[in-house]
């Protein structure tokens, strides 16, 4: 689909609720520049910047890096996209980082997936990542060609260090408590859309029913 004007989203949900997933599927039927905060400090822990050398302790246990930090590089990154339409995924996860982006950007749209917390768990230690493109695979439900190996670069794939039981847990916890109140920010701007369920290829339908009538 040929977009007609700029269009600006994102995509929320806790911890392994599919986000990579579902913004991967919309970036390829609508044509959106993808974003993602996890992927963006990953790459930075990956080639040993400073400032991701900081935040690796930060993220293994869990906890959400510092608001000014995240916000700064996000924002610096979308400045970079000039006037290109976006999906911005993993961020914004607090009120302050919401209050950040919306200073400088007009939102049309949040997706949030609505996930409960036990579907996550068991999918999150069953996921393997391609780390320089951020491309998630799973042992059940949607398993890499070859084991072990990225499908489309032949590259080896990744247990995020991040993805073990305990630091899910914290993960959900730091969610609850920091990024739930980011959904009622979002809510009473008008601009939320929900989308509950335990299946991506059950809750995709939706979401591209949804954005199809958004952008025609
Ligand atoms: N079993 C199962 N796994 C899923 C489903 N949707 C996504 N996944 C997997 O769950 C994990 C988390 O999904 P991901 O898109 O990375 O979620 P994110 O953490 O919200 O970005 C990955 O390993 C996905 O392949 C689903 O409907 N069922
Ligand atoms: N917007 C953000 N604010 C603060 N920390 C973030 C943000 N986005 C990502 N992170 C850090 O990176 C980790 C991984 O994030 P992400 O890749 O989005 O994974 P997931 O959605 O599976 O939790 C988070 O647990 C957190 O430590």
């Amino acid at each position: 689909m040929v977009l007609q004007r700029i269009f600006r989203a994102v995509v929320m949900g806790p911890p392994g609720s599919g986000k990579g997933t579902v913004s991967s599927r919309i970036t390829k039927t609508f044509g959106l520049k993808h974003l993602s905060s996890g992927d963006l400090l990953r790459a930075n822990i990956e080639s040993k910047t400073e400032l991701g050398l900081l935040m690796k302790s930060c993220i293994d246990q869990g906890q959400l890096v510092p608001d000014d930090v995240i916000s700064r590089l996000i924002l610096s990154d979308l400045r970079k996209m000039g006037n290109s339409s976006w999906l911005l995924d993993g961020f914004p996860r607090t009120v302050s980082q919401a209050e950040a982006l919306d200073g400088v950007y007009s939102v049309d749209t949040v997706i949030n997936l609505d996930v409960p917390f036990q579907t996550i768990k068991e999918r999150l230690t069953s996921r393997w990542t391609h780390l320089p493109s951020g491309r998630v695979y799973n042992t059940d439900f949607n398993p890499p060609k070859v084991a072990g190996v990225d499908d489309v670069t032949g590259e080896p794939l990744v247990q995020r260090d991040d993805d073990t039981p305990d630091t899910v847990t914290r993960r959900l916890k730091a969610y609850q408590t920091q990024t739930e109140p980011v959904l009622e920010y979002f809510r009473s701007k008008g601009i939320l859309e929900v989308f509950s369920g335990t299946e991506t290829n059950k809750i995709w339908p939706h979401v591209q029913t949804f954005l199809t009538r958004k952008l025609s």
